[in-house]
């Protein structure tokens, strides 16, 4: 079966790599607003969701058109890391702007957040549909491939950070150096944002994205059980 990486981060598919898995890679861009009172919880379970949902539109888009060039099994990798305060309510994500990246870090000084990861595999299969369709009035039908969901399972793996106090000028610098921009709760462990954390308690690979352990298990999971 083959493995795609639904996902535009250079960190997941650099952690991914490192399992010396062949995969190849496919971005998906949804919107990631969340919703009025949405919990952390089904936040981060509906994000990994659409993402594969939008990765299976744009594959069956993609089947229609050179159905030869993909394999007939699939298992769709996706995933969503946010922070998540002491509240257990508020979320952190990427931040807009400079304002919205120092509100999250005065949240987040001197004190201790969670870092949460959602990965879910999708095990799709090439199999003939059958659509309805009318054509100058008479009724037809017409039978074509489209990949369908088999089998699906999510995992969602929790890391504590904790961050030393945080200065104006300290924030101010490290907005300027653009790493925060394209992170969840605007910093990045794998970076100069290490220099904010004090301690960790978990996944570190969990931090940076993509829990890789704990994906690996997933993925032997779902082929195992659907492989010869
Ligand atoms: C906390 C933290 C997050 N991040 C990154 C991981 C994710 O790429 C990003 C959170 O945004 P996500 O929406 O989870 O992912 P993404 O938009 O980068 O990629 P995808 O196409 O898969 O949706 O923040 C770090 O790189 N280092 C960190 O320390």
């Amino acid at each position: 079966m083959d493995i795609v990486l639904a996902s535009g981060s250079p960190r997941r598919r650099e952690l991914l790599e490192r399992a010396q898995l062949d995969f190849s890679i496919l971005s998906v861009d949804i919107d990631e607003t969340q919703y009025d009172n949405e919990s952390p919880k089904d936040y981060i379970e509906r994000m990994v969701i659409t993402k594969a949902e939008a990765a299976i539109q744009k594959l069956n888009e993609t089947s229609n058109a050179t159905t030869s060039d993909l394999a007939e099994q699939i298992l769709i990798l996706t995933s969503d890391t946010i922070g998540v305060l002491p509240d257990g309510k508020t979320v952190l994500v990427k931040p807009i702007d400079r304002e919205h990246a120092y509100s999250m870090w005065q949240q987040m000084s001197d004190s201790v957040h969670e870092v949460w990861t959602a990965v879910q595999a999708t095990h799709i299969q090439l199999l003939p549909i059958t659509s309805e369709y009318d054509v100058s009035k008479h009724n037809a039908s017409m039978t074509h491939p489209a990949f369908q969901i088999i089998k699906q399972q999510q995992i969602t793996e929790r890391t504590e950070v904790s961050f030393i106090p945080l200065t104006p000028q300290m924030m101010s610098n490290y907005w300027d150096s653009g790493e925060p921009a394209d992170k969840a709760g605007g910093y990045g462990i794998q970076g100069l944002g290490a220099a904010w954390v004090s301690r960790i308690n978990g996944s570190y690979t969990n931090v940076v994205g993509l829990p890789l352990s704990q994906t690996l298990a997933l993925i032997k999971t779902l082929t195992d059980a659907n492989l010869d």
